[in-house]
């Protein structure tokens, strides 16, 4: 494997931490709007449903290259229509042609809640995010320190923002729990090869069941058989992308899933 390949995540924190420290703190331009459970749509049961799915809108992406759908908006009102239990938006510009503009068009269009998915490497970018009305964030376990790790998480419940911590081994899943995550994503990308196996996720769900609140399926999940696998292992809900995003409509796509239709 070539050295670019192997680093990705870790040239990507190496950029955030260069953006961060070139920046001024970002200041909202509104009072925080009243935030929308995301654990309890990740948790809630919805009769005739697989399971609850995270749906995810972004321009591009390091693995999958251009998306057709650059109308972030529109693709996540139809996720709303489809079913979608909560919506995540990339806001990471370079790699995936995101914005926080992105995240407060999207949450202002839909009343879903609505996931910052980014690669925040301090608690200070944890507040700005709840500040500008994020429902929730996303922190990656493999890429942060114990330390800055639990500051983080602290960091969520005070500022009351929901925190799903990723991981894509049983270590870091471990080190996500020690950090106090309540909510934990089981990644099935590996982030430094960026290749993706459901089983990841199969694998280690099963041994975190009763100590998180919620579980996550997260990555290269495809079909309803996916789907139901995840569900079977004690997955809550299932982060979907890409192929939803590779359809011509990906509202229909994603309730084909949720419907059961080939
Ligand atoms: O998707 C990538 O290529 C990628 C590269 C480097 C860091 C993160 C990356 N993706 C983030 C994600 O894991 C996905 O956006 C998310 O879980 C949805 O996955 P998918 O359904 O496979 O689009």
């Amino acid at each position: 494997m070539s050295a670019p390949e192997t680093d990705k995540l870790a040239l990507i924190f190496e950029r955030k931490r260069r953006e961060l420290a070139a920046r001024k703190p970002l200041v909202a331009r509104a009072p925080r709007p009243p935030s929308r459970d995301f654990a309890a749509a990740l948790t809630r049961h919805r009769p005739g449903l697989p399971v609850n799915v995270i749906a995810e809108v972004k321009r591009r992406s390091p693995s999958g290259g251009d998306f057709p759908h650059q109308d972030l908006v529109a693709v996540a009102r139809a996720y709303e229509a489809a079913g979608a239990s909560a919506v995540s938006v990339l806001t990471d510009d370079v790699d995936f042609g995101g914005s926080l503009e992105d995240l407060l068009q999207v949450r202002a269009a839909i009343s879903l809640p609505v996931l910052r998915k980014d690669f925040l490497v301090a608690p200070q970018e944890v507040e700005e995010s709840a500040a500008l009305g994020a429902d929730a964030i996303l922190l990656i376990a493999d890429a942060l320190e114990d330390g800055p790790l639990a500051e983080m998480v602290a960091a969520a419940k005070a500022c009351r923002v929901a925190a799903l911590v990723e991981a894509h081994t049983q270590e870091h899943a471990e080190r996500a729990l020690k950090a106090g995550a309540e909510l934990v994503g089981i990644n099935n990308r590996n982030l430094a090869t960026l290749r993706t196996d459901i089983h990841t996720a199969l694998k280690v769900i099963p041994t975190l069941r009763s100590r998180a609140k919620a579980l996550v399926a997260e990555s290269g999940l495809k079909t309803r058989e996916d789907f139901a696998a995840a569900r079977a292992s004690g997955a809550d809900a299932v982060l979907v992308g890409e192929s939803l995003l590779r359809d011509a409509e990906p509202g229909r796509a994603l309730a084909r899933l949720l419907a059961g239709a080939p």
